[in-house]
């Protein structure tokens, strides 16, 4: 039986080793593992964006989760850092494995489209505000035709936000939830999120305290454990079980075989 469809997210916080996941996905990919990987830059993106002189600027939601605020100028330092810088290292990491790596963003192809969030509430200093210049939203549709046809040919496909609205607008997306649907609407057999840490933490940042697994109808409970960013993981991995992908599991990508590993339970596994 033919292995089925891995989608690894590799996160863009510090600490990544990204040829370590380079050399991890070559040697799974030569053994007849079919993979997609989804990436992010999160960390990079704010460094350039300081040098830049347009510094990043969070947005905080009611019910805690939190955003960039995406002007124009930001999406355009976004393009730079995540369709420009990290996915073509990562690219140039997969080929020199000897793997035919085709990097593409969301907007390439129509490959993340969904809406664009008009309107976007947030809080400043406790009251509730809207902007409607902010240039986001959520993936809905994947183009499974044209990653099954790089798949097919023999690609690896590296995909990175940003996506395209439906109007043809291209807007910040979050990488974990785009990975998500690309599971899903795929029909992968997991999804891999691999980042900084070695899991989930009950208490973060003791690395002591991983949570080994979580059953797939109590993930949403596990938000409570979840900060900042680490909510929007939890997130994907809830609809991805959902949709049907067998297991999602909360990996190490700062060590050696970090899909290997994640692959093998390492980590917090959902199921
Ligand atoms: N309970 C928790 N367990 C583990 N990490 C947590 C927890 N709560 C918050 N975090 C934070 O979540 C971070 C990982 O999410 P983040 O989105 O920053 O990384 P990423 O996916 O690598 O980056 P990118 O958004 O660029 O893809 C960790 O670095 C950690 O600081």
């Amino acid at each position: 039986m033919e292995d089925g469809l891995i989608v690894v997210k590799v996160g863009g916080s510090e600490g990544i080793d990204y040829a370590a996941v380079a050399r991890d996905a070559a040697a799974l990919w030569k053994q007849g593992r079919r993979l997609i990987l989804v990436h992010g830059g999160s960390a990079e993106t704010n460094r350039i964006a300081e040098a830049l002189g347009h510094p990043p600027v969070f947005l905080e939601h009611p019910g805690g989760l939190t955003s960039r605020l995406t002007d124009r100028k930001t999406l355009e330092i976004f393009e730079m850092v995540y369709a420009g810088k990290m996915n073509k290292l990562i690219v140039e990491l997969l080929q020199r494995e000897g793997v035919n790596a085709v990097g593409l963003s969301g907007l390439d192809g129509r490959v993340f489209e969904g809406r664009r969030k008009k309107a976007v509430k947030y809080l400043e200093n406790g009251k509730l505000k809207v902007r409607r210049d902010n240039l986001t939203g959520s993936v809905e549709k994947v183009n499974t035709g044209l990653l099954n046809l790089l798949l097919g040919a023999g690609y690896l496909p590296v995909l990175t936000p940003p996506a395209i609205s439906y109007e043809g607008e291209a807007m910040n997306t979050d990488g974990d939830t785009a990975a998500a649907q690309v599971a899903v609407q795929m029909k992968a057999e997991a999804l891999l999120l691999l980042s900084n840490v070695p899991g989930l933490l009950a208490n973060f940042p003791d690395e002591s305290s991983l949570i080994a697994e979580i059953p797939a109808d109590r993930v949403e409970d596990s938000m409570a454990f979840a900060q900042g960013r680490m909510k929007k993981k939890v997130l994907g991995a809830a609809d991805a079980v959902k949709g049907g992908v067998g297991r999602v599991v909360f990996g190490d990508a700062r060590v050696e075989a970090p899909i290997t590993r994640a692959l093998a339970g390492v980590g917090t596994v959902v199921r």
